[in-house]
């Protein structure tokens, strides 16, 4: 288990994006097996993103078959990105109401700054490596300044990141203070993922 400072936890979260799609349950299952503290689905819908995953059907079919190893993770968590909704703060208060903890996400080029006025509402901040659409893009190490914000002004909050986070760019994240790791082709393609989530986890309990 990852070491505690403050209250933000080390916590590995694969994305299924690139995972074997004709047998996610065994993918999912698979990752959990593995060590994975939480699973990362890509819900894209073919307008804000140039691509179409799955939508919440499908979510609803493959939750029973992990409730019970992620029965300790706590409460489930739905990340918007603020890019693409109008009014923020009655989302997350929906998303609230309905039990869940509430995600923010900026894509690349959206300034950090702009979460700023919704922070209070969001259990966790996701700031995106890639531009989102699809996995096994190459990291963008210019958003780790971002990362550093967040962590200095909120020392106590979840601040995830997504997109081309694998063996070679976790300690960037780890050192800038991201606490929640979405990693999708490095560990869902690895021969061995259960090394490669236990050594993304070391890198972050390290810099924590
Ligand atoms: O949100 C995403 C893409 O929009 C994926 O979660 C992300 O890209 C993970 O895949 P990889 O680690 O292969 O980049
Ligand atoms: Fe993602």
């Amino acid at each position: 288990m990852c070491e505690q400072q403050k209250q933000v936890k080390c916590k590995i979260g694969p994305s299924i994006l690139n995972a074997d799609l004709s047998n996610l349950e065994g993918a999912c299952v698979k990752m959990l097996d593995c060590g994975a503290d939480y699973l990362h689905l890509d819900v894209m819908d073919g307008h804000f993103v140039p691509n179409l995953t799955f939508g919440h059907p499908l979510v609803k079919c493959l939750r029973p078959k992990w409730i019970e190893p992620m029965a300790d993770a706590g409460a489930d968590q739905y990340t918007f990105h603020i890019e693409a909704t109008k009014d923020a703060p009655t989302l997350a208060r929906k998303i609230k109401e309905a039990g869940m903890k509430v995600g923010i996400g900026i894509k690349p080029g959206t300034p950090v700054e702009s979460v700023m006025p919704y922070a209070d509402l969001a259990d966790m901040i996701l700031v995106m490596t890639v531009e989102p659409g699809f996995g096994g893009q190459k990291f963008m190490a210019d958003m780790m300044p971002k990362v550093k914000y967040l962590r200095e002004k909120f020392p106590d909050m979840d601040i995830e990141v997504d997109g081309g986070v694998g063996l070679s760019t976790i300690d960037a994240c780890a050192k800038a203070g991201a606490n929640m790791i979405v990693s999708g082709s490095a560990v869902v393609k690895a021969e061995d993922p259960q090394s490669v989530i236990s050594q993304l986890r070391e890198s972050v309990v390290r810099a924590l």
